[in-house]
């Protein structure tokens, strides 16, 4: 271990004296590459004894149409809100780790089901194994949005601590955090989170021979051939097609070629704003990605719900039999990212499809009210649809 960590340091050492500039891009990625792979090495599950595996999170069945989770450190109040929001009990104390296990809850907001997750705290060294970290860690891979709850006592600190301790080593975005996880997939069982960044939008195809090509359909500013070209070599790639659709940074194409990198939303909840002053407050609220709540008084309980609505990006479709009114009680909950026809039969019924002969929508999906749509037609938030079977 301590030699990893030894060359770490010595590699962010290198990294900290080197200036950043066009002559030493490449050298930069070649050790931005280096550091990833030793972290990655760091962080591999251990063997034998000692805390929980890297991939083993609580068990608690999924339910509803998503899933949100609690992460913070001890009574920042991750029970209070749980409780507050879903009318489930979780243990409340003024003490440090009154909650030990994974307790779950249910919102229904806007027609949806969210399966709320209050966790037990983490503490400095969570990612080593310490307390229950790790299966607060594996717990919040399954979730779709994670909150991070935050005390407004003590906001800046605590705020760093627990990036640090999420982010595992070293440090690169200022709100990102890439946790540990088995994914079960990748040999390596590693995964890393990324909180509030899309995926990169570039592709890297690997090939048997001619060398690495780099083509961009934007000015790449961070990325040229040489710095691209290190960083392969540094993952023994030496034949590679790299493709950028946007300005891609050394960080981004290493994510990709590492793979294993969880996107997910995040927000930070800062609560016991109560115990805050106006102008404490106002700075609060600017900041990106946060909602100041008081999870006891119940204050801006509805903000938060709103945004939570806003990260989960759902979509609501209302069905429509045939000669009756939709039911707009009783939505089907469909994601962003799956969100056609063939997604909504899909979720109604395992034969659907195989009747399927057309749909009528009505929405801001239709061009006509109704428009008579084919399987791949993709839906919007609160379209009805009616489907027509072959007979
Ligand atoms: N002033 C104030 N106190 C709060 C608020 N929310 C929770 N508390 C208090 O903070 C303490 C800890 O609350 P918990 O809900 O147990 O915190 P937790 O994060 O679940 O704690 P662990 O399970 O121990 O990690 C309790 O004394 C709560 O009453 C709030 O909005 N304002
Ligand atoms: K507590
Ligand atoms: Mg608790």
């Amino acid at each position: 271990m301590s030699t990893i960590m030894q060359k770490i340091k010595e590699i962010e050492d290198e990294m900290a004296r080197t200036q950043k500039n066009k002559a030493t891009a490449h050298h930069l990625g070649l050790l931005k590459a280096k550091l990833a792979k030793l972290r990655r090495d760091l962080l591999a599950p251990p063997t034998k004894g000692g805390g929980a595996a890297a991939g083993e999170g609580f068990d608690v069945t999924k339910s509803g149409d998503s899933r949100v989770g609690l992460v913070g450190f001890p009574s920042v109040g991750k029970s209070t809100l749980l409780n507050k929001l879903t009318g489930t009990f979780s243990e409340v104390a003024s003490y440090e780790f009154t909650t030990l296990t994974c307790i779950p809850g249910v919102i229904t907001y806007r027609g949806a089901k969210i399966q709320l997750l209050d966790l037990p705290g983490i503490i400095e060294g969570a990612k080593d194994g310490k307390g229950r970290g790790r299966q607060v860690i594996s717990t919040a891979r399954t979730c779709n949005c994670i909150i991070i709850v935050l005390d407004a006592i003590k906001p800046i600190t605590h705020k760093r601590l627990i990036e640090k301790e999420l982010e595992g080593f070293g440090i690169r975005y200022i709100i990102i955090t890439h946790f540990f996880i088995s994914s079960g997939r990748n040999t390596d069982g590693l995964m890393r989170y990324r909180l509030n960044k899309e995926p990169p939008n570039l592709t890297f195809r690997k090939k048997d021979k001619g060398g690495i090509n780099l083509t961009s359909t934007v000015t790449a500013t961070h990325l040229d051939l040489d710095t691209v070209k290190a960083i392969c070599s540094e993952y023994r790639m030496h034949n590679a097609d790299i493709t950028l659709r946007y300005d891609a940074t050394a960080d981004d194409l290493i994510d990709v070629i590492e793979g294993s990198r969880i996107y997910m939303p995040c927000i930070y909840a800062v609560n016991k704003i109560d115990q805050i002053t106006l102008e404490e407050l106002e700075i609060l609220d600017k900041l990106p990605h946060y909602c100041p709540i008081s999870a006891h008084l119940e204050w801006n309980l509805d903000g938060l719900l709103d945004k939570i609505w806003e990260y989960l990006d759902l979509t609501r479709i209302y069905t429509k039999p045939k000669a009756m009114n939709p039911d707009y009680d009783d939505p089907v909950i469909l994601s962003s990212k799956k969100r056609t026809v063939e997604d909504f039969c899909i979720r109604i019924h395992k034969d659907m499809l195989k009747q399927f002969k057309y749909a009528l929508v009505w929405g801001s999906s239709a061009k006509h009210k109704p428009q008579r749509v084919g399987r791949e037609h993709e839906l919007e938030d609160e379209d009805v649809v009616q489907i027509v079977k072959k007979i």
